[in-house]
C-alpha cells in the first residue's frame, strides 16, 4: 500500500515527459504540471504532501528552529542554502556560478534552486516538508508553484530584528563563505527588497505565521509549537 502510495505521491511530483528531470534543464516559464490537490482529488490514495515555508533575515533561526520541528513533529527539512552549497562544491557545471552568488548575497536563478528541492521531495519517504530559506523572491514562488505543481500549506516567518540577525550571523563560526559583514549587508538588502514581498503575499493569502524571533531557541519554540499541534489536530 505504502509503495504504491509513495509510486503516486512521485508521479505527482514528476513533471510529465521529463520523468528524469536533471539540473541541466532549463527552467520554462508558463511550463505546467499536474497539481498535488488535482492529483489527490481524482486518486485518494496517496499522503497529500504537506509543504510548510520557512521565511525570516539571515540568522532569524530559521535552521535552528527547523531542527527542532524536524525533532518534534517529524518533518523532512529542506534547507535551499544547504541544497546549493552541496551542488556548489559537487561536481555541478552550476558550481562556480552557485559559489559566486552566495559570496555576493544574491539568489541563485529559480530553476537551479527548484530543481535541487525537487529531487530531495522525490527521493523522500517523509511527506510533510520544511522548506527553509525558499522562496526568496516572487519569482522563485512562481518557479515553484509552476515546476513541482503545489503551493504552501503554511509558512512561517521568523521576524528578527537586523541587530541580532548581524550578532548572530557574525557569531555562528560555521565557516560560511557568506557570513562576513559586507554580504550580509547585501543579504539584508535583498531579504527588504525581495523577500519581503513574497511574506506579505503570502499574509494576504491568510497563510502566514509570524513568530517572534527574539528570545531564546526553547522560548521561540513554544511560540513555533502550537502552529503545528494545530495543523496535526486539523489533519486527524
Ligand atoms: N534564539 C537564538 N538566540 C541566540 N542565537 C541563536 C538563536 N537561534 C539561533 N541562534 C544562533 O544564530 C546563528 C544563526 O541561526 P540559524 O543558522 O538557525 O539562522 P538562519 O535563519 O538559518 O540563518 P541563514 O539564513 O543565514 O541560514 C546560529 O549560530 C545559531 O546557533
Ligand atoms: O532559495 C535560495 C536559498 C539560498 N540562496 C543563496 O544561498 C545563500 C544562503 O542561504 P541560507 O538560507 O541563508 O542558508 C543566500 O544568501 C543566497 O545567496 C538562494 O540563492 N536561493
Ligand atoms: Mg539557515
Amino acid at each position: 500500500m505504502w509503495s504504491r502510495a509513495r509510486t503516486l505521491f512521485l508521479r505527482v511530483l514528476e513533471p510529465p515527459n521529463h520523468n528524469n528531470a536533471s539540473l541541466s534543464q532549463t527552467f520554462t516559464p508558463g511550463f505546467s504540471f499536474h497539481t498535488l490537490s488535482h492529483f489527490q482529488e481524482k486518486d485518494g490514495i496517496c499522503p497529500k504532501p504537506l509543504i510548510t515555508f520557512v521565511l525570516g533575515g539571515p540568522g532569524s533561526g530559521k535552521g535552528t528552529q527547523c531542527a527542532k520541528i524536524v525533532e518534534t513533529f517529524g518533518f523532512k527539512h529542506l534547507s535551499a542554502g544547504d541544497l546549493l552549497r552541496r551542488e556548489m562544491v559537487s561536481d555541478s557545471e552550476y558550481g562556480s556560478m552557485i559559489m559566486n552568488t552566495i559570496r555576493e548575497g544574491k539568489i541563485v536563478p529559480s530553476g537551479v534552486t527548484v530543481k535541487l528541492i525537487l529531487r530531495e521531495m522525490k527521493s523522500s519517504d517523509n511527506h510533510k516538508f520544511l522548506i527553509d530559506g525558499f522562496p526568496r523572491s516572487q519569482e522563485n514562488r512562481i518557479a515553484f508553484e509552476q515546476i513541482i505543481g503545489a503551493e504552501p500549506d503554511m509558512v512561517l516567518f521568523f521576524d528578527c530584528p537586523e541587530e541580532e540577525m548581524v550578532k548572530r550571523v557574525l557569531s555562528r563560526n560555521q565557516g560560511r563563505i557568506d557570513d562576513n559583514i559586507d554580504t550580509i549587508k547585501n543579504r539584508l538588502k535583498v531579504f527588504e527588497s525581495l523577500n519581503l514581498p513574497v511574506i506579505d503575499y503570502y499574509a494576504k493569502k491568510g497563510k502566514l505565521y509570524r513568530i517572534n524571533a527574539v528570545g531564546t531557541v526553547d522560548e521561540i519554540f513554544e511560540h513555533v509549537r502550537p502552529v503545528f499541534e494545530a495543523c496535526e489536530h486539523e489533519a486527524r
